[in-house]
Parts: C-alpha cells; structure tokens; sequence
C-alpha cells in the first residue's frame, strides 16, 4: 500500500490534483480552467500592511474613468463603488431586498473567449485553452494602453491578490509542510509550463499581433485575475470577465446556495443578453452587498483562488492519497475491486476538521492492505459481496497495519511543520496580523489539527484491535457456529 499525505513534488502537472478549478464562485466547472489538480518566523511580520488590503486601491481619477466608461455603456447599478476592507467592493445606495438588483451588465462588456474570438488576437487563439486566450487577450489590450476600448476596465484591476500565487519565497516559507504549500507550487509550474508553450506556439510565431512583450509574472497576473473574479455556472459563458459585478466580495455569513447571478434578456423583445448580479440577503443602504463564493470550497482552496481564509473549521480539509501499489502481488484483483466501486489505482479522501472519515476511506484502505491469510477475499468468488466485507475489520493483522501506516503517515507530516498549534494559535492571538501570515498561520492550524484528528482516530482504533470483530467470526455467526459471547458451537 502506497500512502501519500503530501501531493508529490510537482515536475509534472500529471501529478497534481489540484482544487477544481474554477472562479469566484461554484466548482466542477466543465472549463479547462480546472487543472489536474523554516523557520518560524514569529512576530516579525505582524503589521506589514492593513488587514485584509492586498492591494493598492486604485486612485481616484482611475476610479472615475471607470464609472464614466461603465456610464456610457448603460450601466446603471443600484451600488456604490467604493474602498472597503476587502479592497473595493459594492456597496448599496438604498435597502436591497433580498433578490433585488446589484447591477446588469450588457454582453458586451464582458470578456470571455467570444470577446477573443472576435478581437485581433481571435485567429490564433482558436486551439487554446479559454483561460490561456483570455489571458493573452487581457494581456494584448493591457499593452494597448489609451488605444485599448477595455483601458478603464483593465486600469481599475487589482495588481495582485493574497493567494500564495503571488506570494515571495519568503513568504511560501510561512507554509513550510501544508499541502497548501505543494498545491502552489504545482500550481506555478503548472501556469509556467502554459505560458511557455503559448509564447513559443502563439506569441513569437505571431510577433505582429502581440507587439507588447509579456513575462511570465504578467501571465501569472491575468491568471490570477481569471482565478479570483471570473463568473462560474454561466453555462456557454462559463469564465467570464463582468466588469463591477465582479467587484462583489465575498461574506462568509452568506450561506445560502442560491445563485445570486443569471444571464438573461431584457424586455420580451429584446435579444441582448445581460449578466445580472442581484444581493442573496437584505442589505441596508450604505452596507457592502456580499455573496457566498462557494460554500463547499476548502480554506486552501480560498486562499489560491482569493486570497483569503475564512476562520470556519469546516474550511479546514487535509486531503489523504491512498494507492495500491502495482508491485503489490494482488494489484490486478485490487484495483478491479477499487474500479468496481467507482474508485482507482489511486484515491483522494478530503478530510474535514471534525467530520467523519469519508464512508470509502477504511475499505479502500483495508483493499490496499489486503494481503496474506486474508488474500482469500480477493478471489473471484467474493467479487460481489468484497465491499461490504471491506466495510468492517477483515482481520486484526490488517487492521493493525492500517493503524500503523496512517499512523506513521501522519506523524510524518506533522514533523514537517516548524510550529506546534499552540504557538501557531498564540501568533493568531496577537491580532492584526499580515493578511499572508494571517493565511498562513490558519491554514497551518487547520492542516495540523486534521493529521491529530486523523491520528487520534487511528490511535483510538488501535486500542480496540482486541475487541473489533472481524470477518472470520462474523462469518461464524452467520453460520451459527459461533454463541452469544462469541463461543466456537462445536457438534455434540
Ligand atoms: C471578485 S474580486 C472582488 C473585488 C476585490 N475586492 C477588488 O478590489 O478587486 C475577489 C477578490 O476580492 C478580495 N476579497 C473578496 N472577498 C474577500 C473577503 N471576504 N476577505 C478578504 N478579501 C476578499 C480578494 O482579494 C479576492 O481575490
């Protein structure tokens, strides 16, 4: 049995599986945009910036040219666009219902991979990926500058947000033993292998079309500004750009799953499509209206895709990879027992602080570590009825080699952070904190509570390996053959 709390050192994007990967909002997006999936430093970067401000906030002539431009396109919100601890954000003129109306905006002013298509830059990005074009159409227009009809737009975006994209090594040092940690740097290798393979297959054999130059840290940029604002569940629209709608910051007391957007027509006779965002709750006049980005999301999924945590241990996730290893003498057996049941060579188990094991996390552990005297269940004849054997102690010996090896596992990954949770909850406890350590320093809580809560689990199983019953005795039982306090009934 191969066991793997880390994701593998990422060279190779086929070896990440990284979040769904989607924008603000909603998961399983059938884009491309979802890919394949130190020391301590204790007070020194408590106050580096004001909380919750990752960037600069634009000035007040840049945010005038955008309210112009959004005017002029008949875009009348019932919102104010203003400064807010979440960078800019929208925020209600008079009461909002819940329901009522945030802003429309007309298609188009939306950029997606139709507004590619239909650039300069169309007839060369039709074989790429939609977040690869739209970033070289982010880009082509960015280097435009006063020429580009998108510079207002473009002008108003942020430069950079807290996601651990953007973050300095030394910064990454204050992740030093999450999964947090290798899921951005797979990620990295991941956005650079793309934009590598775009410079040489588009941008350089086509040097007339993109006569601005771009770097991989602006190709990390549009990235960025894709990951952290682009519209999900738009159906054909999926991934797209909404000027001001995508200006609406996230409320973790939002917790309804209703989609507060919708692309629709106005007026019976019209056919111009408008992008809708209205406010989930009521809002008071002079409040922020927030949504929910996604309820489901992990706080390490938050963070790379935003650039915030949110303090809600249902946030925290470990995510545990199981394999069955092809040297294993049974491997063919396994891993069409596995595949029988939906599952595969290899398995991801998200774990949720104080949840229970996902249901398929002990018998896809117990098949992995299936072997010896118990090897029998793995013949053909069990085929059917294998799963449900797998779903309670096949026998101590396997049992106790589960124990052990997620035991081992854990204290392995445990012993790869530089600060126990109590240190890491006294740094949180000084308030104030940097938004990245603030990130840091929660994710590194919740990872590290999840591997002890795994362990406790483990360790408690362990002391019952005694009095478990497994598959031989249970079998007795369903034969009869074995009494009440678990006596053999031999022949009289
Ligand atoms: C869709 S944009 C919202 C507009 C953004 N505030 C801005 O000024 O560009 C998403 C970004 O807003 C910020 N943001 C949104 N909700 C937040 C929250 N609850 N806490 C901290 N930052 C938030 C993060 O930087 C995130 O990447």
């Amino acid at each position: 049995m191969v066991l793997s709390l880390h994701f593998p050192p990422s060279t190779s994007t086929d070896h990440l599986r990284l979040f769904r990967f989607v924008s603000p909002t909603g998961k399983n997006n059938k884009t491309d945009f979802q890919l394949p999936r130190r020391r301590f430093l204790p007070t020194s970067r408590t106050t580096k910036s004001p909380p919750l401000r990752a960037q600069s906030l634009p000035s007040a002539s840049t945010i005038e040219s955008f309210w112009q431009w959004l005017a002029k396109r008949d875009v009348v919100p019932s919102v104010n666009f203003e400064a807010v601890p979440e960078g800019m954000g929208l925020v209600a003129r008079e009461d909002l219902g819940k329901g009522e109306l945030v802003v429309e905006v007309p298609k188009s002013l939306w950029i997606n991979n139709d507004s590619v298509m239909a650039s300069g830059i169309g007839s060369v990005c039709g074989g790429l990926k939609p977040w690869v074009s739209i970033s070289l159409f982010l880009l082509t227009e960015k280097g435009k500058g006063i020429k580009s009809d998108w510079k207002p737009y473009l002008d108003i975006l942020p430069e950079v947000t807290d996601s651990p994209l953007f973050w300095s090594e030394e910064d990454l040092l204050e992740i030093k033993g999450t999964q947090l940690l290798q899921t951005t740097l797979g990620l990295k290798e991941y956005i650079k292998f793309e934009f590598q393979r775009v410079e040489e297959d588009v941008i350089l054999p086509n040097k007339h079309m993109f006569p601005s130059t771009f770097s991989l840290p602006d190709f990390f940029w549009a990235f960025g500004i894709l990951r952290s604002r682009a519209f999900p569940r738009l159906g054909d629209y999926d991934l797209s750009l909404i000027p001001l709608a995508d200006f609406i910051n996230h409320g973790s007391g939002i917790t309804t799953r209703y989609c507060p957007w919708e692309i629709g027509t106005k007026g019976i006779f019209s056919q111009k499509l408008f992008f809708s965002l209205k406010t989930p709750v009521y809002v008071k006049a002079g409040d922020q209206v927030f949504i929910q980005y996604d309820l489901d999301k992990s706080n390490a999924e938050l963070a790379l895709d935003y650039g915030f945590i949110e303090n809600n241990p249902n946030r925290n996730t470990y995510t545990l990879t199981l394999e069955i290893a092809e040297s294993d003498p049974f491997y063919d057996d396994k891993l069409d027992i596995a595949e029988s049941n939906g599952m595969g060579k290899t398995a991801y188990f998200d774990i949720v602080l104080g949840q229970p094991l996902p249901t398929q996390m002990l018998p896809y552990l117990r098949l992995a570590a299936l072997g010896g005297t118990d090897a029998f269940l793995l013949e053909s004849i069990f085929r059917k009825p294998v799963w449900d054997h797998l779903e309670l102690p096949v026998s101590q010996s396997n049992e106790e080699f589960i124990c052990k090896v997620i035991r081992k596992a854990c204290e392995s990954a445990l012993s790869a952070h530089q600060t126990t949770i109590e240190q890491d909850e006294r740094i949180m406890e000084q308030g104030n904190l940097d938004p990245r350590l603030g990130i840091a320093v929660g994710i590194r809580i919740g990872e590290k509570k999840i591997l002890k809560m795994i362990d406790g689990i483990f360790q408690d199983r362990e002391l019952e390996l005694d009095i478990l019953e497994y598959y031989q005795e249970r079998r007795l039982k369903d034969l009869g053959l074995v009494g009440e306090q678990g006596e053999i009934i031999f022949w009289e």
